[in-house]
């Protein structure tokens, strides 16, 4: 599975009802360009979602998954059932999954594995908290998340990873584009010696983008794509941000 870039994905977190998560659906499954467009709706609507982008190529995948594909877990939902819905993607170790539920990097990797037994496309998600960047330490932490979040042996195809760092999310605030390039190119580094350097993980990046800035982002040697949360809820700034790619 090859993925046309620009990636861009949006990630809707606990936003949407009905109406206003179909419209929204609808306006992003009618949106031209090339590239690879993807939603991450509540799992309350996702079958409801598929339905109205069907004929789209557009990729619809929940917010998180368990490691177990069935059983006691309350409140959870899981690789199986995702799938069993229509949904070909997951978004694992959001850093509000990280640090607001207390998700480890064995925790996503476990919830990796039973993302690739179901044959998911897996975005994992990894970054820096505003302390580990102050203390010169985002390179160490983007390796522990790597090395600790991500399965060996499973379809290389169906893995993304997406560089958020953590200070960068909601706050209106974005690393300067040389920051931006100097992570993504660790990040590289990193998935080659893992993974070889034929993988070609896809590497978005994620924090604060908009219509605004998404062309300048876009553009940025190493920049797959972006994921992208506040601006993704919005169509018309939301399929801004994918022409901002073209
Ligand atoms: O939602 C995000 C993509 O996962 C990420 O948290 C960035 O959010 P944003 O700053 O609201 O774009």
């Amino acid at each position: 599975m090859s993925l046309e870039r620009p990636i861009v994905f949006g990630n809707w977190k606990m936003n949407g009802l009905r109406e206003d998560g179909l419209a929204l659906a609808r306006a992003v499954a009618t949106a031209p360009g090339k590239g690879t467009l993807g939603i991450f709706p509540p799992a309350t609507i996702l079958r409801e979602v598929i339905l109205a982008v069907e004929g789209s190529n557009v990729i619809v995948g929940a917010q998180n998954a368990h490691s177990e594909d069935f059983g006691a877990f309350t409140g959870s939902i899981s690789a199986p059932m995702i799938k069993d819905v229509g949904g070909t993607a997951v978004l694992l170790g959001h850093s509000e999954c990280r640090h607001g539920l207390g998700e480890a990097d064995a925790d996503v990797w476990g919830k990796a594995e039973a993302s690739a037994r179901a044959d998911l496309l897996t975005v994992i998600c990894i970054g820096e908290t505003d302390d580990e960047r102050t203390a010169g330490r985002r390179d160490a932490v983007l390796r522990r998340q790597i090395d600790g979040s991500m399965p060996r042996g499973s379809d290389v195809s169906k893995l993304v990873v997406a560089y958020e760092p953590v200070w960068a999310i909601g706050t209106g605030k974005t690393p300067s584009e040389s920051d931006i390039v100097s992570a993504h190119a660790f990040v590289r580094e990193r998935l080659d010696a893992i993974f070889g350097r034929e993988s070609r993980i896809p590497i978005l990046y994620g924090g604060s983008v908009k219509a605004e800035n998404a062309a300048a982002i876009l553009a940025l040697e190493g920049v797959d794509g972006v994921l992208v949360g506040g601006a993704s809820l919005d169509a018309e700034s939301f399929v801004r941000i994918f022409q901002a790619g073209q």
